[in-house]
């Protein structure tokens, strides 16, 4: 039973490729349930090789699901793939831009694929280039553009149709930070009049900016759902010493330093202490004294940072992992 105004609905969603030459069956997504609202901005987080991409491929009716069931505004994505392809926008890690085409032409080839009357076309390339800030290269050949823009060309090209739900495949990976604010800025302004957002991401910054709510994925599992704020109370401490040693100083201060947290266990039982490659990451409730424990110990960090929990926290804790490997 799909329930009302549910954009997606995925019970039990499994995708299992079928084994290659030597290489076994892959179970890429291995029975996820998540229900998407109308309106509402959904995040797929997760390492390399989750499963997210695989996920999107399958909202977007574009590879058959292998088990369980998705309904996609209301349809099966396996017998209406045509009907949700007209009501989706897809931006995904490629963007297949016509380079030798100018920035408008690109805008016009994808309205002309999507049937629509030559005039619609006209006006909503106008707009669209107005969105994308991308009106003074509207006569450009595309193979001119940077980065940022050729994203943000993208983003337009896949609005021609009027989506219900965009989907955005790591819409900002590679971009340098200036450009990525520029994007989330546009994404944002989308999200305000009302389209609903579907994105992957490994950036921490870009989920909390953009999503409602968010699936956390691992091996093709959900490990955590919830907005962002949810998921930082839920499995992060308040705050985070983030400390630098010298490499010889590191391991043996991460130990001493795990010692000290657990002895204070009492009053902090969500401390514990991450010994990354490059830092060390003391989780308390009280950042602060934590710090003054280290200066007491006569341990001599290069640098030392308090600062909030994230959901680069919340992964770590979940998975063992950092999300960028
Ligand atoms: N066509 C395919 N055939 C076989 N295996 C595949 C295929 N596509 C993806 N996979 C495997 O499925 C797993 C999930 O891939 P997917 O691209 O969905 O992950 P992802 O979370 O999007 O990762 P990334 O962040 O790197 O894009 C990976 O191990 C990948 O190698």
């Amino acid at each position: 039973m799909v329930s009302e105004d549910a954009l997606v609905e995925a019970r039990s969603l499994t995708k299992v490729y079928p084994p290659r030459g030597s290489t076994a069956e892959f179970r890429a997504v291995d029975g996820i349930d998540f229900t998407l609202q109308r309106g509402e901005s959904f995040g797929l987080l997760g390492p390399n090789g989750a499963g997210k991409s695989t996920t999107m491929r399958m909202i977007a009716a574009t590879s058959p699901i292998s088990g369980g069931t998705l309904r996609v505004l209301g349809m099966d994505p396996m017998r209406q793939g045509p009907e949700i392809r007209a009501r989706l926008g897809v931006v995904t890690q490629d963007d297949h831009l016509d380079n030798e085409l100018t920035v408008r032409e690109n805008l016009h080839i994808y309205g002309r694929y999507f049937g629509l009357p030559r005039a619609v076309i006209r006006d909503r390339a106008t707009r669209l280039l107005d969105f994308a800030q991308l009106q003074e290269k509207a006569g450009d050949q595309v193979e001119t553009l940077s980065g940022g823009m050729r994203r943000r060309l993208t983003i337009a090209r896949s609005l021609i149709n009027e989506p219900d739900i965009l989907l955005l495949d790591e819409p900002t990976t590679g971009l340098d930070p200036q450009a990525r604010h520029i994007l989330w800025d546009r994404l944002f302004q989308l999200k305000q009049q009302g389209v609903t957002l579907i994105l992957t991401t490994h950036y921490m910054d870009e989920a909390e900016q953009l999503c409602d709510r968010l699936i956390v994925v691992d091996h093709g599992r959900i490990v955590a759902q919830g907005s962002p704020q949810e998921l930082i109370t839920r499995y992060a401490t308040r705050e985070v010493l983030e400390l630098r040693f010298r490499l010889d100083e590191r391991d043996i201060a991460a130990e001493k330093l795990g010692t000290s947290v657990l002895a204070t266990g009492g009053t902090d039982t969500d401390g514990r202490v991450e010994l990354l490659p490059d830092r060390v990451l003391v989780y308390t409730a009280d950042g602060e004294s934590a710090l003054a424990t280290v200066h007491a110990m006569s341990l001599t960090p290069l640098t030392a940072l308090v600062r909030r929990a994230t959901l680069e926290d919340v992964f770590l804790k979940l998975t063992g992992r950092s999300l960028i490997e």
